[in-house]
């Protein structure tokens, strides 16, 4: 009795604490909620500690080392955390991560957000490793909330992704990935969708983008805020309104500023003549082995060609390496003090490289907004960096003429002539031995060519005017590659028209793969071609004999009495195609019945050719079934295993006159032609199917959320019911508040809850742990979860690639 007793007491002793701890948390946010309505927008604050903030994202903050608001933070949190709109631009490395990660946690947090209120938050990015960046960095600050977060990127499993979204607080993703599960993943919910952030958002807002991005603002609900961070922001009109923003507050550090680049950014030019390029660069890099660069190219197969060996460590990244290489490859230029990283605009954006000494462009970016965002990969968050700009003579009027424009502050050098050292015989030389590596050259004069012949600005980039033969032989080419265009025809558009059809498949893969898949299709080597043409000939030989003059089949492995004239060689090439099937064409020349019929359903013949005994077996309705080996005659005994030769029945349909149609009938030629040209036909029924398939998905979804959503609630008023009932056994008065931990739920079986069985236990839970040594980590066993730290890149690959788990 008496342990009972004190059992009994202990458990009221626990309540009550309960109680009190949940009745000391409303009031704090509820004096949280007072200061943010009190937030004076005309004195903006100066440390993270004078911000009104949740205990959570200020402990995530201290932790993370952040203390004083930069520029750009201390102009848009306060605005945002009043669920303003917000255009904000400020100069690259200027700290506009953190200026809506904050707002995102803080929002959610006064909101009393929790697992069962869905998608709070979307952070849309336009590439892989700037989402992943984002989502490292909102794992940094938000550690010590409950929401639950995650990175939707692509490059896995759409299935792996599908089951954990439906309870995600706040995502980060590229688009294409983004809308793939809009529009398929039917426990996905936006309806509740709070704020939505385009980092980059001129870049997102763009062409490449602007169909993905139009079919993502229809899944969302139009009340909600929306932010727009950029170092170059976008003011169109038309954007804006096709975001729904509602008078935006315009928060641009560097409009009033003398140059739109950071003051810490010494800047240059050299006019280096295209087929001086390799030299130059091989010059520069040879004389800067203790630094660490970006080298930007037009192209990813110029990117593959710079293959030189200087003595210093060379890394390349392109759009078209897979996702766990190119993952590699940033966290090892991240982590070196002295490299070289070959790159396409892939990394031009948003990646926050720690201590980049210098950004060379070797090829002139496409535009002056893309140049601020390459060179704003050094010189970040105070620090010190220099850039230079290779220009062609033909191009420096033009593209001078733009960043001028831009306020960008660039200055001329040159480059001592008795320092330059040539490379170009060293390439001949390597292109001769290596065939392989000719190859790769030729594609990277092609390719370069391709990107100066699609630029829009005709004005710096004039093809007419560059020197190719020269440039050909600098790449250590024997000649100019010929190269055909296209008139009319539009790179850029070519790359988006991928889109479609990724979003008409079901597949795994993002966007971004979509093409690379494409681009693979059509870049064949050498040895593809060889091989295609040695088996053409084999194929054609083959195809010949297999086939008849009226285009029937014939049966190779057919006895050659048996009605098919086949030949010795084609018979000695029948087996070379192992020819399994023994049906054979017609039975007229096969001789009598047999009398020994032992089966239901067929019969079997006997006759003797070529030394071998055959027996043929007549199924009903079935070409005649051959049998000359032990095994096929069991096979007669067996029932079951004759059903596979026997026919399934034909399919028909009646017309309204009652006569029978096959499902599929061949359509008469003159009827087909009369309905227009045969490629439009097919680009109509795609199109034809493609909506077909999209309005089934989004019924089917729309029918899964329903139900989803009035499980939902029912689930939502029973839990608050309880936990008022408790109250008010207790104590009465609060408001549950339940905390889901800062987590994606990692197992397959977390997924369960989504299916509305029973919320798994926090014990059951898997949270996140911060990697970071240095960081004073939480003391408690409740405000640090048990965590899996992401220690290699097989970890941060798993991040990158799925949901956080
Ligand atoms: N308040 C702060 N205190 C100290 N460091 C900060 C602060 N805010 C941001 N940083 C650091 O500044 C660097 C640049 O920040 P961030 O990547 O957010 O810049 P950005 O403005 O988004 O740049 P970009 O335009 O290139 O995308 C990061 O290393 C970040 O950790």
């Amino acid at each position: 009795m008496a342990p009972r007793a004190v059992k009994g007491k202990s458990k009221t002793h626990q309540d009550t604490g309960r109680v009190l701890k949940r009745k000391r948390g409303e009031d704090s946010l509820a004096t949280l909620v007072k200061q943010v309505e009190d937030l004076d927008l005309k004195n903006p604050v100066k440390n993270f500690s004078d911000l009104p903030l949740s205990e959570p994202t200020a402990k995530g903050l201290a932790a993370s080392h952040f203390k004083v608001l930069t520029d750009i933070q201390s102009r848009a949190i306060n605005h945002a955390f009043k669920g303003r709109d917000i255009l904000g631009a400020a100069k690259t490395g200027s700290g506009k991560t953190l200026a809506f990660l904050v707002p995102i946690l803080e929002n959610l947090y006064r909101r009393k957000w929790t697992e069962l209120d869905g998608l709070g938050a979307l952070v849309l990015s336009p590439t892989r490793e700037l989402a992943i960046q984002i989502f490292e960095v909102l794992r940094k600050i938000g550690r010590y909330h409950n929401f639950s977060a995650g990175l939707v990127i692509g490059g896995k499993s759409l299935r792996e992704e599908q089951d954990r979204l439906g309870r995600m607080n706040i995502l980060v993703c590229t688009p294409g990935r983004m809308l793939q599960h809009l529009d398929q993943t039917a426990m996905f919910e936006t309806n509740n969708l709070q704020m939505l952030v385009l980092d980059e958002a001129d870049r997102i807002m763009d062409m490449g983008f602007q169909k993905t991005v139009d079919a993502i603002l229809d899944h969302l609900p139009k009340q909600r805020q929306t932010m727009l961070f950029s170092a170059t922001q976008t003011k169109k009109v038309g954007d804006l309104a096709r975001l729904s923003l509602q008078e935006p507050e315009y928060v641009s550090v560097h409009e009033a500023a003398a140059s739109a680049t950071p003051s810490t950014l010494q800047q240059h030019y050299t006019v280096t003549p295209l087929p001086q390029k390799l030299d130059t660069l091989w010059s520069f890099i040879r004389s800067n082995l203790k630094s660490k660069t970006v080298v930007f190219l037009s192209s990813g197969k110029q990117v593959r060609y710079v293959q030189l060996q200087p003595g210093i460590s060379l890394l390349h990244l392109h759009g078209r390496q897979k996702q766990g290489g190119r993952l590699d490859i940033t966290t090892k230029f991240s982590q070196a003090q002295h490299a070289v990283l070959f790159a396409t605009d892939v990394v031009a954006r948003g990646l926050d490289f720690p201590a980049v000494d210098w950004v060379i462009q070797m090829d002139c970016p496409e535009d002056a907004d893309t140049y601020i965002h390459r060179v704003g990969r050094t010189a970040r968050y105070e620090r010190v960096g220099r850039a230079v700009l290779f220009l062609d003579p033909s191009e420096e009027k033009g593209f001078l003429k733009q960043l001028e424009h831009k306020k960008v502050p660039i200055e001329k050098i040159n480059i001592k002539s008795n320092k330059q050292q040539s490379v170009k015989n060293q390439l001949q030389n390597m292109c001769f031995k290596d065939p392989e590596l000719k190859y790769l050259g030729q594609k990277a004069f092609i390719s370069y060519v391709k990107s100066i012949y699609v630029q829009k600005d005709k004005e710096t980039f004039k093809i007419k005017e560059l020197p190719l033969e020269e440039y050909a032989a600098s790449l250590g080419l024997p000649g100019a590659p010929r190269i055909k265009f296209i008139k009319g025809d539009d790179a850029k558009e070519r790359k988006n028209e991928s889109w479609r059809m990724a979003h008409m498949s079901s597949d795994d893969n993002s966007d971004t793969e979509k093409k690379d898949k494409k681009d693979e299709k059509e870049v064949r080597t050498r040895y593809d071609r060889m091989f295609e043409r040695r088996n053409q000939g084999v194929l054609a030989e083959h195809y010949s004999k297999l086939i008849n003059d009226d285009g029937t089949m014939v049966a190779t492995g057919a006895p050659k009495d048996a009605g098919a004239e086949i030949d010795d060689e084609a018979d000695e090439d029948a087996d070379f195609l192992s020819v399994k099937r023994r049906f054979v064409a017609g039975d007229a020349e096969l001789g009598e019945k047999s009398d020994s019929s032992d089966s239901e359903d067929s019969d079997a013949e006997t006759k003797t050719k070529d030394s071998r005994d055959v027996k043929m077996v007549h199924l009903d309705g079935q070409d005649p079934l051959l049998i000359d080996s032990k095994r096929r005659e069991k096979l007669l005994k067996s029932k079951k295993k004759l059903l596979k030769f026997k026919g399934k029945g034909t399919k028909l349909v009646y017309d309204d006159e009652g006569n029978a149609h096959e499902v599929y009938e061949m359509e008469d030629e003159e009827m087909f032609k009369a309905r227009g040209d045969a490629k439009a036909q097919r680009e109509k029924f795609l199109e034809g199917e493609t909506e077909r398939t999209r309005q089934a998905d989004i019924e089917d979804k729309e029918v899964m959320r329903e139900k989803r959503r009035e499980k939902k609630e029912k689930r939502k008023a029973r839990e608050r019911a309880e936990a008022e009932a408790e109250m008010s056994e207790e104590e009465g008065g609060f408001s549950h508040l339940p905390h889901v931990p800062f987590e994606i739920p990692g197992s397959d079986s977390d997924s369960a809850s989504e299916r509305d069985e029973p919320r798994p236990s926090k014990k059951q839970r898997v949270a996140f742990a911060e990697p970071d040594s240095d960081d004073d980590k939480p003391k408690s066993k409740k405000s640090q979860p048990s965590a899996r730290p992401i220690e290699t890149l097989g970890d941060l690959e798993a991040l990158a690639s799925g949901l956080l788990g």
